[in-house]
């Protein structure tokens, strides 16, 4: 029986261990889950999910087939470190941002089968982008597995390792980027006279409409916005502000300093493992 070992108990860990139960793709006796040292955690998982878990790395790893990496990246050292010595062909997933392949594998000291997921935190209701990419040890039939394996979390697109960090600029942070542009919206609702509760709905069922638009009409969004958009109209007025503001080159920048912050996350984290593995 596949079972899958998860090290790092945290938010993304239980966002997938409870997408990967609801779903029916993994019964809770299939999970065993391990964290660095907060037993109430482990018994907090272990309550809700009716998984196991327990401190013992070895125990983790020698049930199981897959082993998913969740731990935050400025530990993966010390994760890995934890269990190495009992890893032998398993196939590993990493949640990690900006930890490379190259640099998990170096960690490790072994050729192992692995793969490179980037979700976002909407995983913990079941609605992550994730993108994953795979090195040549993983085979197709694998592959394909942890494709079906974040689905139960949402979509999954497989990409190449080289464009994660694009993705983790888009979807991997967009979240926050959409709650920002909420948090603007709450602001400007105020401004022009609509009241804390009655703007959140208008604003949240704009937003839920508007990405039901997005999906099902198969109507690009630029000809959505021109149907909004009556000429010398209210929406006309607003879209020339943002405009004038420079909105759409404020997007672009975040995002690709978002990307560049993600190569600077990986290059940062390889020197620290190159430095201590010499
Ligand atoms: N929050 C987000 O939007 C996204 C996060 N991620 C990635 O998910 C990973 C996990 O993030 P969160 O769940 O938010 O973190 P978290 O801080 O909630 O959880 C981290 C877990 O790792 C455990 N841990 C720390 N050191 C360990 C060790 N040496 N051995 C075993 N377990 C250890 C901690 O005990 C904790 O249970 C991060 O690497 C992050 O980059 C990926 C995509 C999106
Ligand atoms: O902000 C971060 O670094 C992580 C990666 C993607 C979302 N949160």
């Amino acid at each position: 029986m596949n079972k899958i070992g998860v090290i790092g108990a945290g938010s993304m860990a239980e966002a997938i261990v409870s997408g990967l139960i609801k779903g029916k793709l993994m019964a809770p006796d299939q999970i065993i889950i391990s964290n660095r040292s907060n037993s109430e955690r482990l018994f907090e998982l272990e309550t809700a999910y009716g998984v196991k878990v327990t401190h013992d790395k070895k125990e983790v790893i020698e049930q199981s087939s897959i082993i998913l990496l969740a731990m935050k990246p400025k530990d993966v050292e010390a994760g890995i470190n934890s269990i190495k010595d009992y890893v032998t062909n398993q196939l590993i997933i990493s949640v990690l941002a900006g930890v490379s392949i190259a640099t998990i594998s170096q960690i490790f000291e072994k050729d192992l089968p692995v793969v490179r997921a980037m979700p976002n935190t909407s995983a913990s209701i079941g609605k992550s982008a994730t993108a994953i990419a795979a090195n040549n040890k993983v085979t197709a039939d694998n592959l394909q597995a942890c494709k079906t394996l974040f689905e139960a979390i949402g979509s999954c697109t497989v990409v190449k390792e080289a464009q994660l960090d694009a993705v983790t600029g888009l979807s991997g942070s967009g979240p926050a980027y959409l709650y920002y542009f909420v948090e603007s919206l709450e602001k400007a609702a105020e401004e022009v006279g609509l009241e804390g509760q009655i703007a959140r709905e208008l604003i949240l069922q704009t937003i839920a409409g508007a990405a039901e638009m997005l999906t099902t009409s198969g109507k690009h969004a630029s000809v959505l916005r021109k149907e909004v958009t009556s000429p010398n109209g209210t929406t006309e007025a607003g879209l020339t502000m943002l405009k004038d503001k420079n909105f759409e080159e404020a997007v672009i920048s975040c995002v690709k300093r978002a990307t560049e912050r993600s190569e600077e996350l990986k290059e940062m984290f390889a020197k620290t493992v190159i430095n201590t593995t010499k």
